[in-house]
């Protein structure tokens, strides 16, 4: 995925300034910066939540920006949130096949193809760990395990390119552990990924490629170990 001249303005606020970036296919990509640098606003301008003021967006040769979510999402782009979006008070299981719910009518007439989903669903939540609480309201489960189903309906779309924002906020180190060796197992099928956080041995330990925002656009870019020892890094971060 790439970006081209990407601009956003909240009235007088630039949230993102002309970014001009380029994640890699196949790698676990990550985008880092200090808050307020225009990441989140990033996530929501590619994947079509605001319509950003100017600039393009590509994915895989094709022009997406200005698309409207779901025909993003069709692309082949699936993302999570930072403050997850899951239905509390649906069970488990029900998250999951909600996430694929046709609303046309001709999804209505394929309902045939639910007991497949309801497969594929319990294959998801045995991947993440969680099978063992499909019954339950998702508002039961620990914050960590809320992530895991959020990613578990993300993948329910079977995306190319999953944007994580900040899957690790929050999350015990137990289950942060677990979500990196899931990422690392799913990026190793094939699946491309660009992970927003602020754990920084999480960052560096995950990815292939770092991105960093200030001010609304790169400013650095390269493997984590370059990265890490970038003198601009760290200037944006002390905020000097
Ligand atoms: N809906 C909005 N209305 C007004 N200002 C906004 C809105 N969304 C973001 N901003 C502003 O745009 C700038 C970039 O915010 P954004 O949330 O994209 O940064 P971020 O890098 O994701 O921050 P954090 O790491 O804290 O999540 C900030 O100054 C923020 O206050």
């Amino acid at each position: 995925m790439a970006t081209v001249g990407l601009s956003k303005a909240f009235g007088g606020v630039t949230a993102l300034d002309s970014a001009t970036v380029t994640f890699h296919h196949g790698k676990v990509n990550a985008l880092i910066g200090p808050n307020g640098s225009g990441k989140t606003t990033f996530f929501n301008c590619v994947t079509g939540m605001i319509r950003p003021d100017a600039g393009r967006t590509t994915y895989r040769g094709r022009d997406i920006t200005r698309k409207p979510p779901h025909r993003i999402a069709r692309a082949g782009i699936g993302r999570s949130f930072q403050l997850c979006r899951v239905f509390p008070r649906m069970t488990v299981l029900d998250n999951l096949l909600a996430a694929v719910q046709p609303s046309s009518l001709a999804g209505q007439l394929a309902r045939a193809g639910r007991r497949e989903e309801t497969e594929r669903a319990r294959g998801w939540l045995s991947r993440m760990g969680i099978e063992h609480l499909e019954r339950a309201e998702a508002r039961q489960l620990s914050w960590g395990q809320q992530k895991l189903l959020e990613l578990a309906g993300v993948l329910m779309s079977e995306p190319e390119l999953i944007l994580l924002d900040e899957p690790a906020g929050g999350v015990n180190p137990a289950l942060i552990n677990r979500i990196c060796d899931l990422v690392r197992e799913l990026n190793a099928e094939g699946r491309t990924f660009l992970i927003v956080e602020h754990n920084m041995d999480l960052v560096m330990s995950l990815s292939d490629h770092v991105v960093v925002f200030d001010r609304g656009r790169p400013i650095a870019e390269g493997p984590p170990s370059v990265i890490q020892s970038d003198e601009r890094v760290l200037g944006a971060y002390l905020g000097v």
